[in-house]
């Protein structure tokens, strides 16, 4: 392994570095990597909160730029020896067009490798998603699975098809020769759904049970286990994948990585009540208080009234064909590969995890706490 006490002299661009995800892998790497000599976010937004970044000892270089633009990719990417590629479009609510998602998570990861090849960039780590895995179309069950368990992977829409594409180019660009002649190194990793600080999801779950008096209304079975991950953990990989793939570029070079934790396996509401209970909300209900194919008619319906209301205003309502499905499909992962291939141990416990995500809800505007 290197030695990481020496000079800091390396340049890392992240890019989606002002996203959910993107926040802490940028604050991470201020504390946890040593070597590090500049860092450059690059983001479609800018947050604010760079500002305050930027009066440390490491050059933190804002660029607002686009990924589905090639040469605004190429120019951040100049002189940079690492990328971590988070930049994405997550949408599985309708809000943006499949023509958009493909461009932006396939076009623009396709334009972040040429940029690697043009620039001379060895080390890229891509953030890919359980989703290129599934939970499919069908509904098949993925219980505790790992890198290597056999699932028929069949999606149909956009946001997955386009993870899966994208990962797809990233593997397949393990080993191209960069400028200068040496091997660009690839990797990709797999967060399962990633909660914590910043999470949109348990976000709104909490302003609507904060309008329904506190209350919130079983909708999917407790049996229906969905895999979380902490965003600290999710980003302690990222930062790790980034430090030994120099070192481990044989065995770590276009493999896929499950991001995994602690956290317990329970239905997605369940698992949200883990930080909105100590909030004050309740989960109404033992078992969903509405049938499932009732639950099918109402998701049905929002997406018909997505249609019809399109011309006039943007619908985008949690519950969708799509999101109930996700929702209603068990889908866990329980591996070690990552810990086998570069030493990974979770940053954050369960616990850790737990009281540093319910400190943030209590804490958001409009709370009781
Ligand atoms: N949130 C989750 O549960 C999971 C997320 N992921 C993946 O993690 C990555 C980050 O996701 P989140 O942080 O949750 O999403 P996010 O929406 O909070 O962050 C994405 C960031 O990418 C930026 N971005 C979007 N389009 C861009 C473009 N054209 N050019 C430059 N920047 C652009 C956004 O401005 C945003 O800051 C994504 O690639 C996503 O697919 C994977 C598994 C689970
Ligand atoms: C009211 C409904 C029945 C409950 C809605 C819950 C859904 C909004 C969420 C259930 C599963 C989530 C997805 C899952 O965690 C996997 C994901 C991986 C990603 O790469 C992006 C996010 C997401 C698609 C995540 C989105 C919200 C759910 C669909």
């Amino acid at each position: 392994m290197a030695d990481y006490a020496q000079v800091p002299t390396l340049v890392y661009l992240v890019t989606g570095g002002c996203g959910f995800l993107g926040e802490h892998i940028v604050r991470m790497l201020l504390e946890q990597e040593p070597r590090l000599r500049e860092l450059r976010v690059f983001d479609l937004h800018l947050s604010s909160w760079l500002e305050e970044l930027k009066a440390g000892p490491v050059q933190v270089t804002a660029i607002q730029g686009d990924v589905t633009q090639a040469h605004e990719v190429a120019a951040a990417m100049s002189g940079s020896h690492v990328v971590i590629h988070t930049a994405g479009l997550v949408d599985v609510f309708g809000k943006a067009s499949p023509k958009t998602i493909h461009k932006v998570n396939v076009q623009g990861t396709q334009n972040v490798i040429d940029a690697c090849v043009q620039t001379g960039t060895q080390y890229l780590v891509y953030t890919s998603s359980m989703e290129v895995v599934g939970p499919n179309i069908k509904g098949h069950p993925f219980y505790r699975g790992n890198e290597d368990t056999p699932y028929e992977a069949v999606h149909s829409h956009p946001y997955p098809c386009s993870k899966a594409l994208a990962e797809k180019l990233v593997l397949e660009a393990n080993g191209r020769k960069v400028n200068g002649g040496l091997p660009l190194v690839t990797c990709a990793l797999r967060p399962t759904g990633i909660y914590g600080e910043g999470h949109q999801v348990i976000r709104d779950m909490y302003y609507q049970g904060l309008r329904f008096g506190g209350r919130l209304f079983r909708a999917i079975p407790a049996s229906v286990e969905h895999g979380r991950v902490y965003v600290g953990n999710v980003a302690w990989m990222h930062i790790l994948v980034a430090r030994e793939l120099e070192q481990r570029a044989a065995l770590m070079g276009g493999q896929v990585y499950f991001c995994y934790d602690k956290s317990p396996y329970k239905s997605y509401e369940d698992f949200n009540m883990e930080f909105l209970s100590p909030c004050g909300l309740r989960l109404i209900g033992a078992h969903p208080l509405l049938p499932y194919w009732l639950l099918m008619l109402l998701a049905a319906l929002n997406a018909l009234l997505q249609w019809l209301l399109r011309p006039l205003v943007l619908y985008t309502p949690l519950l969708n064909p799509y999101t109930l499905a996700m929702a209603n499909t068990t889908f866990t992962v329980s591996t070690n590969k990552a810990q086998r291939h570069f030493g990974y141990k979770p940053l954050f416990s369960w616990e850790e995890s737990r009281t540093r995500t319910i400190h943030w809800v209590q804490t958001m505007e409009g709370s009781a706490w």
